[in-house]
């Protein structure tokens, strides 16, 4: 299986996240991405390449052009104020506040995002940008028929940020950017399959009211777990897109017996909706030693799941997520693509 990675990834460096009540060293850090890149070298998984440049176009087919425009311009408005530390947002406009546009760039952090524990930093633009053209590298390998499955090793992730929205350490929609290019492209129908944690609330925003692109999404009880405020068993999508949302929320301590019944459904869902091409939202917060995360899955689970997927038979592209068990991404994201190449 190839890879799509580009080293810009490690200019998104944060040096704090409010979490928990107080700022803590990044959990989305570089190395992540490095250990993932080092396994994929160590089995063999296959090729390593450098992402194409698509421009700014593919991205604005998803988020707004004004958004865009702020995330790409966000550090030196923040500079200019004199301030050198990371940019993080500390107010919000909720509930009888007006959703208007300030002109500080304080307030517009809070705009345009929902958590304090996405810090925007110099090389916070670059390293998104090129996460976005390393998920349409692989987007356009999979199109042209080049390859039938690919890995786009992404980071920063994606699958939290909506139209005009960035959190969850996510600030522009790889997944998303990589669907609605395949749609572009000629495809009729895809399917993004979030095995992430955390329930991808701009994914499914994104497309929340369109039958071309079904979104599933396995992920922690937005009861009791970020993003708390979307991912909900009842949304099943508005309007034409009714009917192509599933949301399969697990409580605290879900294992792979009760992960893998979802998991099942989930697949069969994909199935019957027969899409032109597959996108699987590969978090691997699920592991059990995830330190921000609550369910049991273990390493050799990943392996499991991979297999059911490759068993879709489906054209497939891999979209990195989330995963914070640094020391053990590498062989958890791994045994997925091995799992998944083992049995295509
Ligand atoms: N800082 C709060 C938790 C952010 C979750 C990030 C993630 O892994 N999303 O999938
Ligand atoms: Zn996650």
């Amino acid at each position: 299986m190839l890879t799509v990675y580009s080293e810009d990834h490690a200019l998104q460096d944060g040096k704090a996240e409010l979490i928990d009540g107080q700022l803590l060293p990044c959990f989305e850090m570089p190395r992540r991405a490095f250990l993932i890149r080092d396994r994929v070298r160590e089995v063999g998984l296959g090729e390593i390449v450098p992402p194409e440049d698509f421009g700014r176009a593919p991205i604005e087919r998803v988020h707004d052009p004004d958004f865009v425009a702020f995330l790409a311009g966000a550090w030196d408005e923040w500079a200019a104020t004199g301030r050198t530390c990371d940019a993080l947002p500390w107010t919000w406009p909720m509930r009888t506040l007006r959703q208007i546009r300030p002109r500080r760039i304080d307030g517009l952090m809070g705009y345009y995002s929902f958590d304090a524990g996405t810090p925007i930093t110099a090389g916070t633009w670059r390293a998104a940008y090129a996460s976005a053209q390393t998920a349409l590298t692989g987007a356009r390998l999979i199109a042209t028929g080049e390859q039938r499955a690919v890995f786009a090793l992404c980071r920063p992730p994606g699958h939290h940020a909506a139209a005009d929205l960035y959190g969850g350490y996510c600030f522009l929609n790889n997944a998303a950017i990589a669907a609605q290019f395949l749609i572009d492209g000629g495809a009729e129908r895809v399917a993004i399959l979030d095995v992430d944690y955390h329930h991808g609330n701009g994914t499914q925003a994104i497309f929340y009211d369109r039958p071309d692109v079904l979104f599933l999404s396995l992920h922690g009880d937005p009861a009791q777990e970020f993003p708390y405020y979307l991912g909900w068993g009842d949304e099943r999508g508005a309007g034409a897109g009714e009917g192509f949302n599933v949301n399969y929320p697990l409580p605290w301590g879900t294992g792979f017996p009760a992960w893998g019944e979802a998991f099942e459904d989930a697949c069969r869902k994909v199935a019957a909706y027969a899409p032109d091409v597959l996108l699987v939202s590969l978090g691997v917060d699920t592991y059990k030693d995830d330190p921000i995360s609550k369910f049991r899955l273990e390493s050799e689970d990943f392996a499991t799941y991979g297999a059911r997927i490759a068993r879709l038979g489906l054209p497939t592209l891999f979209v990195m997520e989330g995963g914070y068990a640094v020391e053990q991404i590498g062989i958890n994201v791994v045994n997925v693509l091995t799992g998944f190449e083992e049995a295509r």
